[in-house]
């Protein structure tokens, strides 16, 4: 689904990462941690072609990143889904609008009863018609997240998804994303927040990697 080999990211200074060999499978639920600036979210970009690798080979669901064109980058990336780390809404349309909005990008218009299905899901129908500077952190942070399920992605990745809540409201988006597992999707959050992950691994079968002197390493047990 998700394949690396020997992959380096560079911005064109020395590498920041390097080497970096990972198959993600359908299905699976992946942390990705290490100390800020490490590069996870330069990993996540990867993940979903925003980026290039600058050596190695990547893949995404079978293609290569480097064979792609313009319009395949875009088909593969309404597979994947992408709680970015600050959010990114658009502050003069309302919450729905901002949720519907992969679906306008690509020209279509959501379902009014799927679009409020989704919004009760994340537990902000109430919230529908309030403006981005209007919602709490947490508020914004699901709705993020019901952006990111919008158009049915096989792939979720999270970007620090908690990393201005408190621990119950954590939780909450952790279920969340932990249902998202349970129906099949392929789920990756990048956290500073150790608690989280072991919080996730009672409840989902998760591989922890994480980021250290530019390389990806498998976490052990212990964590
Ligand atoms: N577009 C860019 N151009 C140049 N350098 C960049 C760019 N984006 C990120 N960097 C640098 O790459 C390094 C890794 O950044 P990145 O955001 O991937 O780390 P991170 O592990 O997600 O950090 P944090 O946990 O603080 O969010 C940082 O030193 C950052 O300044």
């Amino acid at each position: 689904m998700i394949e690396l080999q020997h992959v380096a990211m560079s911005y064109g200074g020395g590498d920041l990462l390097r080497d970096m060999s990972l198959q993600v499978a359908p299905g699976s639920f992946h942390f990705l941690t290490g100390p800020s600036g490490a590069g996870k979210t330069t990993f996540l970009k990867l993940c979903y072609a925003e980026l290039l690798p600058s050596a190695g080979h990547l893949s995404l669901f079978g293609q290569d990143v480097r064979q792609m064109g313009r319009d395949e980058i875009a088909r593969i990336r309404q597979r994947i889904g992408v709680v970015h780390q600050d959010c990114q809404f658009l502050d003069h349309l309302s919450l729905e609008e901002n949720v519907a909005l992969p679906l306008s990008v690509n020209r279509r218009t959501a379902d009014p009863g799927e679009l409020r299905e989704l919004l009760a899901w994340v537990g902000l129908k109430r919230q529908a018609q309030s403006l981005p500077p209007q919602l709490s952190g947490g508020e914004r942070q699901r709705a993020a997240l019901a952006r990111a399920v919008m158009m049915s992605p096989d792939v979720i990745l999270a970007d620090e998804p908690t990393g201005n809540l408190d621990w119950e409201m954590s939780l909450r988006l952790l279920s969340l994303l932990v249902e998202l597992n349970r129906m099949g999707k392929t789920v990756m959050i990048a956290t500073h927040d150790l608690n989280l992950i072991r919080q996730a691994k009672a409840q989902v079968s998760a591989r922890v990697l994480r980021i250290a002197n530019r390389q990806l390493h498998l976490a052990g047990a212990d964590l």
